[in-house]
């Protein structure tokens, strides 16, 4: 027998009850000393009920904040009214190991705790109890959820070939940058790429070369460009990059090295060796532009022009031009 409350019409009942229950169940004084634990607390924390009842809770759980706990009891006394603390709010109030450690993600029990008073024959609050529910498989559900969450959202940015930002989520962030640009006086220099010939690759290769080659050249890019700046898949073999801190000089050599890796790179498939080239176009934002479409448009039209001046260039767009 674990709990020492005695009711004196039916004892066993009640300590069967208290036992066989899958909910913590302690009852405290207003000093906090044990007057009831029952089974599940034993079994959960290791302590017995006889090594607890009549001392106090916080000296053999140290993971719990006197000061706290104290505070948050008092409308209890004060109100006689329950309280609630729910797993989101705090994981735990004991600090118990997971009921499923091998199945569970969990390292430890998430519970929610309700404490409520215990009114005597006086009327007055002398003793609370604090039910203990183990939650864990609900948090965990909810919070794998929320990570579900995030992934979807992450695919759901992201181009599932390069690893890219994709179109559209490029062009969301665009945008901000685009307006962030209008407020700052810093430089930026959005550049366009379009892979030279590349039907030519599907023709003579075949498609999944082709990819490879997308999948190759995206690699390149990432190593050539800064965290901070945005790349994006722009089209099929069609990149878009805006180069933030970067004024149309920089960008002109990031475009340079880019465009020099790719003659370089070598890229196998079926045992064969396919070799490509890119051309670039490249526009410095200004302060003058009508919205970031007309920015985007101007790096379109100097990737035109190093297309029709024989491709494997960059061009730049330049105001005298337009
Ligand atoms: N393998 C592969 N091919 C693609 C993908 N997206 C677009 N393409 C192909 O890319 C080719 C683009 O061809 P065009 O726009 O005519 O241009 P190009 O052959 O690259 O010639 P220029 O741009 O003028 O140098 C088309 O044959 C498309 O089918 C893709 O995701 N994978």
């Amino acid at each position: 027998m674990h709990s020492s409350v005695t009711l004196s019409s039916t004892p066993n009942v009640v300590d069967e009850l208290l036992d066989s229950i899958e909910v913590g169940i302690v009852i405290l004084n207003k000093q906090f000393e044990v007057e009831v634990w029952n089974k599940f607390m034993a079994n959960h924390s290791g302590k017995r009920a006889s090594s607890l009842l009549g001392t106090s809770l916080f000296e053999h759980f140290p993971e719990i904040d006197k000061q706290w706990l104290t505070a948050k009891v008092d409308p209890v006394f004060s109100l006689k009214s329950p309280v609630f603390i729910i797993w989101e709010q705090r994981p735990y109030l004991f600090k118990f190991g997971s009921s499923r450690p091998v199945t569970s993600a969990a390292s430890h029990m998430y519970q929610n705790v309700t404490m409520f008073p215990l009114v005597g024959d006086s009327g007055s609050v002398e003793n609370f109890c604090i039910l203990v529910y183990d939650v864990t498989e609900q948090a965990l559900g909810k919070r794998g959820m929320a990570e579900l969450n995030e992934e979807l959202k992450i695919t759901s940015r992201v181009d599932g070939l390069t690893g890219l930002y994709n179109r559209r989520y490029w062009q969301e962030r665009f945008e901000e940058l685009y307006k962030l640009s209008k407020r700052r006086n810093k430089p930026s220099t959005a550049m366009m790429l379009d892979i030279d010939h590349f039907k030519r690759v599907n023709d003579t290769y075949g498609h999944q070369a082709g990819d490879k080659v997308i999948k190759m050249l995206a690699a390149l890019i990432k190593r050539c460009v800064r965290e901070t700046d945005l790349a994006g898949r722009y089209g099929g073999e069609e990149f878009a990059i805006i180069l933030t801190d970067s004024t149309l000089e920089n960008a002109t050599r990031v475009a340079e090295r880019i465009r020099g890796l790719a003659e370089l790179l070598e890229v196998e498939h079926d045992g064969q060796t396919i070799t490509f080239t890119v051309s670039l176009g490249l526009a410095q934002f200004e302060q003058s532009l009508n919205g970031p479409m007309v920015w985007l448009e101007q790096a379109d039209q100097a990737l035109y022009r190093a297309k029709e001046s024989g491709r494997n260039q960059y061009c730049v767009h330049e105001v005298e031009l337009e």
